[in-house]
């Protein structure tokens, strides 16, 4: 018998009271042992599956499963599922090692099977010889880490981690990212992480959902995500690009800015309305007569592994690049790109659509992704 992916919804809808729904009919399949993150701006509902897969709220509508079984009424305390949250919620009157044992001495476990599991979950998140520690007294890195070993001591096959790097430094906040993802492939737990920093999500994760008002605008790798957008708002969401309004001339070519360019079949029809995706890096810079668009630069910013030069073509069209060739604010330049660069999205394609277009034509391209 096939596995049963460890979460599923099902068409879950969440509502407060009369107000517009803050989750829209949302299904998606959550597998064992994989690293998961839903990405997506303030307010657009990721707290809420979270507090849902945990059993702290109701879907207004639809099912959620866990392991194959409907849990929709099934009390928190019943779920194998813990949750690291962003504030850590450690209690500050008890020690680093009675943080940890907190959930296990509720249960009632004995204090020589609480000891060793507790032991267990320190030297997992290099703690040890921190016991005695007062909360007060140790670091955000530090609290982050018991945080975590207070949840994995209950041994659960979930854990959600909402927003838990957002109080850290930013250098903290990327050695956490490493020792968070290693952490979950040695676990091998589920994990479903939160957070609204795309950078987070692309290092991190197996697969991420970017959400926009209480909808999963796309799932996938990070990428898939990257370098398939499915629209506008996830493009713009992750990472830098250059948007355009274009009209396709025949399945290998596409117009814009006035010109016709080669692109890759996108199985779209001649005619229609799209826009393209290129992102800053797969721009290349040129002698001015030599690329495939003519620029003026107007700033350049040196960004440590390259600078990013905005410019503006003829019909004042900005344009980012990212190169590690300087360009000079004020000089013509010539723009080059492959047809693999351009990216097509159609104008209100859901994500079926979108994944049935791009098997097609990955059949004709099998080197796109
Ligand atoms: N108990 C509640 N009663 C009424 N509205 C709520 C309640 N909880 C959440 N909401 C609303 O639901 C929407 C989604 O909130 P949610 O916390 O899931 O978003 P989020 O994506 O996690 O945002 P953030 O990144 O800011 O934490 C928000 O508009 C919020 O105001």
């Amino acid at each position: 018998m096939e596995e049963q992916p460890i979460i599923r919804f099902e068409n879950v809808t969440k509502r407060y009271d009369n107000d517009p729904p803050v989750l829209s009919n949302v299904s998606f399949t959550i597998e064992k042992g994989k690293f998961y993150t839903l990405l997506g701006p303030s307010g657009c509902g990721k707290t809420t599956i979270l507090r849902m897969i945990a059993g702290f709220a109701e879907p207004t509508e639809g099912s959620i499963y866990m392991n194959g079984k409907l849990i929709n009424r099934v009390p928190a305390n019943e779920r194998q599922v813990n949750t690291v949250f962003q504030d850590y919620a450690l209690f500050p009157h008890l020690n680093v090692y009675e943080n940890i044992a907190f959930g296990l001495r509720i249960k009632k476990m004995n204090k020589r099977d609480i000891d060793t599991k507790v032991k267990q979950a320190l030297s997992f998140v290099n703690l040890e010889g921190y016991e005695q520690r007062s909360i007060s007294e140790m670091s955000g890195g530090q609290r982050q880490r018991v945080a975590i070993a207070r949840a994995i001591v209950n041994e659960p096959e979930v854990l959600l981690l909402d927003e838990p790097l957002s109080a850290l430094d930013l250098k903290l906040r990327t050695e956490m990212q490493y020792v968070l993802r290693e952490m979950q492939q040695r676990l091998g737990i589920t994990f479903i992480f939160v957070t609204h920093d795309q950078e987070e999500a692309l290092a991190m994760s197996d697969e991420i959902f970017v959400m926009n008002r209480g909808k999963i605008e796309q799932s996938g790798t990070p990428n898939d995500i990257y370098d398939e957008p499915i629209n506008r708002f996830v493009a713009d969401f992750i990472g830098e690009s250059n948007i355009v309004p274009a009209k396709m001339v025949s399945d290998y070519l596409v117009e814009f800015n006035g010109r016709q360019f080669e692109c890759v079949d996108a199985g779209l029809r001649p005619n229609e309305e799209v826009e393209i995706v290129i992102r800053p890096e797969d721009l290349q810079i040129t002698g001015v007569d030599e690329g495939k668009l003519r620029v003026k630069v107007d700033t350049q910013l040196f960004r440590g592994v390259h600078y990013e030069i905005s410019c503006y073509d003829e019909s004042g069209h900005e344009w980012l690049v990212h190169s590690t060739r300087r360009a000079d604010p004020g000089s013509e330049i010539g723009l080059y790109f492959d047809p693999e660069a351009i990216h097509v999205m159609r104008f209100g394609e859901t994500e079926e659509e979108f994944d049935r277009r791009l098997e097609a034509y990955e059949e004709v391209q099998p080197h796109v992704r």
